[in-house]
């Protein structure tokens, strides 16, 4: 899974073998997975020597607004990890799990599936991953999606994206998607949009009373909006921050 140095694996392995699978790792747990990977991967980043949790970004903004696209850029320019909440839950969704049912009905009607079961996915997600810096896309979705979050996986977003889009641009997007899923429809995507209005936006605006929002102008071709984006990562960037 990861390579890491002797000392820490004496202590980590053991520890991994108490928890029980079933149980969400606990801060410390957590903590020390990124110890470890931290320190193999000070070596060619240099500025999270003294990190003990991941780097995450947040990336918010309405339905079509263009997340998950920019993320794929930044994830391809900057070596971070995409993890589209979305997309992990529309894995569970058609595996053969208990909440299956459960959150296709949510997606269907554009409702927030509750906050442990998404957790859960993205938790596993970076437990699974060799990288430490993470793009968590499209999450989260609510106050009680944001507070669970800090709850169970004890960690704050680094830098907060919010892709600002009208209206009409992001039905248009999600109408076109052409992805064949069960939310891009009239009907739906106008309960989604009530959805970010009511329950996403209050969680931009908690990030932005303490200043970790980014706010993009989504309106654009995708290198445009790319453009405003890149700056934000620059310290990610081989030859390090541009001054
Ligand atoms: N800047 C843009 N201009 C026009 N269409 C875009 C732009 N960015 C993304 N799209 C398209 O709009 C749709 C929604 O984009 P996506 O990245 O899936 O948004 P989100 O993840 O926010 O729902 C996709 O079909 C995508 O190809
Ligand atoms: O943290 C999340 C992310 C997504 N969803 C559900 O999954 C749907 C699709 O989310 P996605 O981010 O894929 O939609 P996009 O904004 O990309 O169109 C949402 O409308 C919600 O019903 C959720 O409940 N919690
Ligand atoms: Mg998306």
């Amino acid at each position: 899974m990861w390579r890491c140095s002797s000392f820490l694996s004496s202590l980590v392995r053991p520890l991994n073998r108490r928890i029980h699978p079933q149980l969400a790792w606990n801060r410390f747990e957590f903590a020390q997975h990124f110890v470890t990977t931290e320190i193999l991967s000070t070596a060619n980043e240099g500025v999270f020597s003294k990190r003990t949790s991941p780097f995450i970004a947040f990336v918010l903004g309405g339905p079509g607004s263009g997340k998950g696209t920019q993320c794929m850029m930044i994830a391809d320019a900057f070596k971070f990890t995409h993890l589209s909440a979305g997309d992990l839950l529309r894995k569970e969704m058609v595996s053969d799990g208990e909440n299956g049912a459960m959150i296709r009905n949510s997606i269907k009607e554009g409702k927030i599936v509750p906050s442990e079961i998404t957790i859960r996915l993205i938790q596993k997600a970076i437990e699974s991953s060799e990288n430490y810096k993470f793009l968590i896309d499209g999450f989260p979705r609510s106050d009680e999606n944001r507070i669970a979050f800090e709850r169970i996986v004890g960690v704050e977003p680094d830098l907060v994206l919010f892709f600002e889009c009208p209206e009409e641009e992001m039905i248009k997007r999600v109408l076109s998607r052409n992805q064949g899923r069960i939310d891009d429809n009239i009907e739906t995507v106008k309960k989604r949009l009530q959805v970010f209005h009511t329950l996403n936006l209050p969680v931009v605006n908690y990030y932005s009373r303490k200043g970790k929002v980014h706010k993009i102008n989504a309106v654009g071709t995708l290198d445009e909006i790319f453009e405003k984006v890149r700056p934000l990562f620059a310290a990610f960037s081989k030859d390090g921050p541009r001054n």
